[in-house]
């Protein structure tokens, strides 16, 4: 959009207007060095709604420049003036566009104010006012033409006519003339048609009058009468130019105030109807014309169409009379929706600006400036003007096409920025499937399944070794147990093979009954007696307590499981078993009732026979472990008073009563091991020795001087760091008890040192079977294996007596047969099948959740 040439106010710049110095000066209450006749000045209506909030499409700055903006951009309007009615009243803008050029009138000046715009915006409301207290412009001029003053100066008098154009007609709005200047009536049906004459309307009614006042109210009743219509545009919309001419009769002036109909289309109009749309059409046509006259007088045409209107032949004068201006004032309507309507009149404001004097407005007073040349160099100096700054509007507009241009260059490649952005974050996180998700959902869930099947596999494998270790264990005690049993059963062979060859023999013909007491107690008594393992003496007279240094628990085992406990008390009497061992004692003693039957006999007998081996069998070697309370040395067991320690055994009572027994009732069988016993003790009583001791202590010590063993006679240095250790074979069919040697050792020898020194005491065939050191007290005679003796020391060895002799007993080392058999039946040998059978270990993982299905 181009900015319209604009006309440098007067007070701006007069001098630039000089370049056209082929016009005449011009009346001076005008602008004298203006060679444009025609004044552009705007005027901004109210909203006619509410006003917007955001900016409106009609923008004034503050040098007169009107902004309107559209769809496709904004355009830019140099007016000589803009007024805004909001913020500048009527009478304001009367004051600053309107009053000094009204007040050249006066003084003969020719000027016509035209209004001029579409329907609606404010062209009567600029000329007459919205009423008596807000007066127009046709009032204000009159006041000030006319003046207020009645204090009797001369004051002019003015010829008022008023007419409207209406259908192309002229009709006088002043039908009825009084002399005095009042107006005649004749309404609206009175209205006369006139003649245009030339330039002049013919016969046209006027009013004349000196007072202001007295004109603008007949004025303002003929403004009544014009042709006024509601329409779309606006509810008394003027359906004709109205024109009040004012003479100045005295002076020459002349005021032509012109409101023009407004300039609107026929459908804008909502005029319906032939009638109606030639009335608009004939509205339409005064304001082409007018239009055309501009144009024509702007491009200097040679033809200016003033007749093609009646309004345009009536304002020919204007623009042809040199000494005449034109103000016209641009109504327009800062609504948005009268944009369009704004910018035409915009438009053709911009073209009158363009008008300059040409030739067919030649002067009087400059006839030889007249000349075609002068004329034609400065419309050709306008028109370079216009040119020119339609040029750098140009360059202005290219300019800011460029740097859109640019900008949008710039924004595209921000856009491309980020959508290249936008892409490499999409490649870069892919987007993934559902399927995809699945997938991988279900891989892993594989692995976990995997890896816990392998997890129970790992469990159930251990479960599985776990019961085939246990398995095994058992199968290592069961085999233990069982070379133990045979162990006891080559012990209970041996045993019964010393009895058979020894020479104690008792007739079971002849005697009724016994009574054993080794160590038994014998209470005197006839028909009771109590045996103790441990034995324990309770009879009141000669009584003795054996109280073995081994606890009371006899074990089959020497590890970890007891076989079995025996500690049995019976009483004849009672017949009870404390412990629950089923020894039938009862059947020990032979009675007379089994002398009568030979064959019960026989195997009572048999019976009493493996019972007292179980109980002396075992603690024949125990007994070496008895501790007794009191040195030998300090305190010697007499025989012929009574003991008052518990703890002594009245061992040759025990002896006596025993012998006594044997010789007066007691038939035993050779193999009676009870015998052996006997035997030995009473050997023992005849050697006074005061101490109970073991038969292979015993004999040990008979093979040794007595002397050798005595305290005294070493010296006392050797007798604090050594011992003295008597080495014996076990009580067996080949070797029974048979003494060795006799060492003295230090305390902190081992049996593996003793085994060096025994060694050179063994004949070949002996050191080669090799033996084992028993640790007599131990209730299996605890052999010591040879990698531990090096760990136990002699003195741990049991004492042998009271006399601080050790006792190391050797055992000839056997190949040991293994049983050919378990000592279980089939079905308790059978070890459970791991795999039918669900442990708790098995049921505990397989309880895991979820399940794992095999
Ligand atoms: N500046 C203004 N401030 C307030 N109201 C205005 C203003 N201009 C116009 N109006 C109001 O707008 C309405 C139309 O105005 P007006 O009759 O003057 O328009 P117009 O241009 O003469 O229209 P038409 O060409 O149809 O006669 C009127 O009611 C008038 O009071």
């Amino acid at each position: 959009m181009a900015q319209t040439p604009s006309t440098k106010k007067p007070h701006k710049t007069p001098q630039s207007k000089k370049r056209f110095g082929s016009v005449r000066p011009i009346h001076p209450s005008l602008n004298p060095n203006s060679q444009h006749p025609i004044q552009v000045i705007g005027r901004i209506r109210n909203y006619p709604t509410e006003k917007p909030d955001s900016t409106g499409s009609l923008h004034v700055s503050s040098d007169d420049v009107i902004r309107v903006r559209t769809e496709i951009g904004y355009r830019d309007f140099t007016l000589d003036g803009v007024s805004v009615s909001e913020e500048e009243d009527l009478q304001g803008f009367y004051e600053k566009y309107v009053g000094p050029r009204v007040k050249g009138v006066k003084t003969g000046g020719k000027f016509t104010i035209l209004t001029y715009g579409p329907t609606g915006s404010g062209k009567s409301h600029t000329m007459f006012g919205p009423g008596p207290n807000q007066p127009g412009i046709v009032y204000k001029a009159l006041e000030d033409i006319l003046g207020n003053d009645h204090t009797g100066m001369i004051r002019s008098f003015v010829q008022v006519s008023v007419m409207e154009i209406f259908n192309e007609e002229i009709y006088d709005l002043l039908p009825l003339l009084n002399g005095c200047g009042t107006l005649g009536h004749k309404g609206n049906s009175s209205k006369v048609r006139l003649e245009v004459m030339g330039k002049k309307v013919k016969d046209a009614t006027f009013i004349t009058g000196n007072e202001a006042g007295k004109i603008a109210r007949e004025v303002a009743k003929v403004e009544k009468r014009r042709s006024v219509k509601s329409t779309n545009c606006n509810d008394r919309s003027s359906r004709s130019h109205c024109i009040i001419i004012l003479d100045v009769p005295l002076v020459g002036g002349r005021l032509m105030l012109v409101d023009m109909a407004g300039s609107e289309n026929i459908e804008q109009a909502g005029q319906v109807g032939f009638e109606a749309k030639m009335q608009t059409a004939k509205i339409n046509q005064g304001n082409i014309a007018l239009k055309r006259v501009v144009e024509s007088i702007a491009n200097g045409d040679a033809h200016v169409p003033f007749r093609d209107s009646k309004l345009t032949m009536l304002l020919q004068d204007s623009f042809e009379d040199d000494e005449s201006r034109i103000l016209m004032i641009l109504c327009a309507s800062p609504d948005p929706k009268e944009m369009h309507k704004t910018m035409a009149t915009l438009e053709y404001g911009a073209k009158a600006k363009c008008i300059v004097r040409g030739c067919h407005t030649p002067t009087k007073h400059d006839a030889e400036d007249s000349s075609s040349q002068v004329i034609l160099a400065s419309r050709i100096a306008a028109m370079d003007d216009y040119v020119n700054k339609l040029q750098m509007e140009i360059k202005r507009k290219e300019k800011e096409t460029n740097e859109a241009h640019s900008l949008l260059m710039k924004k595209e490649e921000e856009v491309a920025a980020l959508r290249t952005k936008i892409e490499q974050i999409r490649s870069k996180a892919p987007v993934v499937s559902e399927e995809e998700i699945n997938l991988k959902v279900k891989e892993r869930t594989q692995n976990l399944k995997r890896e816990l099947d392998k997890k129970v596999q790992d469990c159930l494998k251990a479960a599985d070794d776990f019961v085939e270790m246990g398995r095994r264990r058992m199968e290592e005690k069961i085999l233990q147990q069982q070379e133990e049993v045979e162990m006891l059963r080559w012990r209970l062979e041996v045993m019964e093979s010393e009895l058979i060859r020894s020479n104690v023999c008792l007739s079971t013909e002849e005697e009724d009954s016994f009574t054993l007491l080794s160590p038994l107690n014998w209470t005197a008594e006839e028909d009771s007696f109590t045996l103790l393992s441990p034995l324990h003496w309770t009879a009141e007279e000669d009584s003795c307590i054996l109280l073995p240094q081994f606890p009371e628990k006899v074990c089959m085992s020497t590890e970890e499981e007891a076989v079995e406990e025996k500690a049995v008390q019976f009483s004849r009497k009672t017949g009870d078993s404390i412990l629950g061992v089923n020894l039938d004692i009862s059947s020990m003693f032979v009675t007379n009732n089994e002398s009568a039957n030979p064959s019960d006999a026989a195997s009572a007998r048999k019976n009493r026979i493996q019972n007292i081996f179980m109980l002396c069998g075992h603690h024949r070697e125990l007994t070496h472990h008895v501790k007794m309370p009191t040195s030998p040395s300090k305190k010697k067991p007499e025989a012929d008073e009574n003991n008052s320690s518990p703890f002594l055994l009245n061992q040759e009572h025990i002896s006596e009563s025993l012998v006594k027994e044997i010789s007066t009732q007691t038939v035993l069988k050779p193999e009676f091991k009870a015998c052996n016993i006997l035997s030995d003790l009473t050997q023992e009583n005849t050697t006074k020795s005061s101490n109970f001791e073991t038969l292979a202590g015993q004999k040990a010590i008979k093979s040794q001087p007595k002397d050798d063993f005595k305290e005294k006679d070493k010296p006392e240095e050797q007798n604090k760091n050594s011992v003295d250790v008597v080495v014996k074979w076990e009580t067996s069919t080949d070797y029974p008890g048979k003494f060795i040697t006799k060492l003295t050792v230090t305390k902190d020898s081992s049996l593996a040192d003793l085994r060096k020194l025994i060694v050179k005491h063994l004949d070949e065939d002996h050191g080669n079977h090799g033996f084992t050191f028993l640790m007599l007290g131990d209730h299996s005679g605890a052999p010591v294996a040879r990698e531990k003796e090096t760990t136990v020391q002699a003195i741990n060895l049991p004492i042998c007596n009271n006399l601080s002799v050790h006792l190391a007993c050797l055992r000839v080392r056997r190949p040991v047969q293994r049983p050919t058999h378990l000592p279980f039946t089939s079905l308790g040998n059978t070890m459970l099948n791991t795999s039918n059978y669900s442990s708790p270990f098995v049921k505990h993982a397989e309880s895991f959740s979820p399940k794992v299905f095999r």
